[in-house]
């Protein structure tokens, strides 16, 4: 689904309200009920809501969901932020709507105004949506710092107070959300590490924006969405044999790092692909044998030559090269084997990116269309003009895979996939569980898995690092977060197809 920046989401609105057609006033009450619905289904009737509205259409929504809340028996006690003399049209209205019902608002003018709340009420904060342009002062600042002071719930409606939409947002003082409900899909802001931290759990909250509106706006940054995945996604056919779902081969593994290799192994056997070979190290092999016996494995030694031990590249439709590889002499030496012997786009990660980082003339033998899986640092360190600056590090990304036609898949809590055509792809399957060693080495096998049952490269990327996340999300259901092991994602990966299947519309079902 694409991202909108914010011109263009303010021209869906207004093309919304014009085309369907829609009175603005109807919009708001619209996503007010969206948040409404989302709060009565998360927080029992007893609970209490202390909500802080700002002047403008953000502020609008929080005066509607107080109405709503008020109406559904909520105790509600509602704050009017007043930083400025006028309202929005349509804040104005609900600000009547609001007090014709008899509920007390209170007007705050200034930072003494501010009355703590008991602490386990549910802060709502509405003050500041996508029109914030500039830095928080004066009030609206006192109002930031107070509410992320106190310990109370903080939900903030479309986005965090304070927090442009998209945009530079170094300096501007932010609501600290503990979840944000956000309207009809993600801002680039949330998504970005530096930012998106003051959002907390995001849930995406549908509000019926036009469509064709949608579809025709240009955006180069989308969010991988169920719809995508249903069109990339292919069902095993009946008449089919393992020939049919390609030969895997994985080059992983040294001394001491023989787990990322038994990681990415599984991962690929999961993944679907008809054959697994893995190329380890003669102290891996045991370990291989023992640990997957669906894989085949050989032993690559130092003087081995690939086309030698694992003949014609032509047997193999995808190859994965990185995890536990180390970076000895050996492993440059497996790295400069595998580019000489495999012309196809393959998979990179890990060490192999080290290796390309020490030895940068590398990266122009990647094949193009080459899957390459750097988290942060290892982007970092091949491309040392990488910036801590999300929105800068974003350009360089799309910069470097148009530049270098290679799919650079920038690992983070929401994945960016940066596409040869300069477009990007931000996942939101995944969760924090799976910041613990060894997740990165089975999207490794999983993308490699899937190269070799003949998706095209950009949708290996867009199906394996959506299947891991939602594979993870799986895994977290069963054992918690905290407690999520690499191998719990493998484990899941079934139950990550099976819901991808059931999701398909019935003519894409060709099993029960
Ligand atoms: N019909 C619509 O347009 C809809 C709008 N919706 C809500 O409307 C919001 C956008 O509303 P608005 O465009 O009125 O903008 P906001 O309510 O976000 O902000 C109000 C105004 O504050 C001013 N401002 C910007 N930065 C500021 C700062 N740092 N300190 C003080 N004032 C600042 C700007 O002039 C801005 O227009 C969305 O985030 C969403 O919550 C939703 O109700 C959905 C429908
Ligand atoms: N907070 C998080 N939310 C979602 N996904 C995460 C989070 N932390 C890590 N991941 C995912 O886990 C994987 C970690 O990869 P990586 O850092 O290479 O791990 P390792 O080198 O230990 O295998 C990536 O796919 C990343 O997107
Ligand atoms: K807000």
């Amino acid at each position: 689904m694409k991202i909108l920046l914010t011109e263009q989401i303010r021209a869906a609105d207004a093309y919304t309200i014009a085309h369907e057609p829609i009175a603005s006033i109807d919009l708001m009450e619209r996503a007010a009920t969206a948040c409404v619905q989302w709060l009565t289904t998360h927080f029992a009737a007893n609970i209490g809501f202390q909500i802080y509205c700002g002047m403008g259409n953000n502020g609008g929504d929080g005066l509607a969901i107080a109405r709503l809340l008020l109406q559904r028996g909520y105790r509600v006690k509602c704050h009017l932020i007043a930083y400025r003399d006028a309202f929005s049209p349509d804040c104005e209205t609900n600000f009547t709507r609001l007090q014709s019902m008899g509920a007390d608002v209170q007007t705050i003018r200034e930072p003494n105004d501010f009355q703590t709340p008991s602490p386990d009420e549910v802060a709502i904060d509405a003050v500041l949506g996508t029109g914030t342009h500039r830095p928080a002062d004066g009030l609206v600042a006192a109002y930031i710092a107070w509410i992320n002071q106190l310990p109370n719930i903080r939900i903030a409606i479309d986005l965090p107070s304070g927090l442009p939409a998209d945009g530079p947002a170094a300096g501007f003082l932010t609501v600290e959300a503990h979840i944000t409900l956000t309207f009809e899909n993600y801002k680039l802001n949330l998504l970005l590490p530096h930012t998106g931290k003051y959002a907390g759990r995001v849930h995406v909250l549908p509000i019926g924006l036009n469509r064709s509106f949608w579809e025709a706006a240009d955006t180069p940054y989308h969010t991988i969405d169920e719809a995508l995945i249903q069109q990339i996604y292919r069902p095993r056919q009946p008449f089919t044999h393992k020939g049919s779902y390609g030969h895997a081969v994985l080059i992983c593994g040294s001394k001491g790092k023989m787990g990322a290799a038994v990681l990415a192994t599984g991962a690929c056997l999961r993944s679907g692909a008809g054959l697994t070979t893995i190329g380890v190290p003669p102290e891996g092999y045991a370990i291989l044998q023992t640990t997957h016996p669906e894989a085949l494995c050989t032993i690559l030694d130092p003087v081995c030559h690939l086309e030698d031990v694992l003949g014609p590249a032509s047997r193999y439709r995808g190859l994965g090269i990185g995890p536990g590889l180390g970076t000895s002499s050996l492993a440059l030496h497996h790295l400069h084997q595998a580019l000489d012997w495999y012309r196809n786009p393959m998979v990179l990660d890990a060490d192999a990116l080290n290796l390309i980082a020490q030895h940068p003339e590398l990266l122009t033998r990647i094949p193009p269309h080459s899957l390459l899986t750097p988290h942060p640092k290892e982007f970092e360190r091949l491309f040392s003009s990488a910036k801590s600056d999300d929105l800068e590090r974003l350009n360089l990304l799309r910069t470097k895979a148009r530049e270098l036609q290679l799919i650079l898949i920038l690992k983070d809590h929401h994945t960016c996939i940066a596409l040869p055509d300069g477009t990007c792809y931000f996942n939101t399957t995944g969760n924090p569980g799976m910041a613990t060693g060894g997740s990165g080495d089975v999207l490794t096998g999983l993308l490699t898995g899937l190269l070799a049952q003949g998706y095209e490269p950009w949708q290996a990327a867009l199906l394996g690092v959506y299947l891991h996340g939602l594979a993870g999300d799986l895994a977290a259901a069963a054992h918690s977060e905290e407690a999520l092991l690499a191998g719990d994602i493998i484990t899941h990966i079934g139950k990550a197809f099976q819901k991808i299947y059931q999701s398909l519309p019935p003519q894409k079902r060709y099993y029960l």
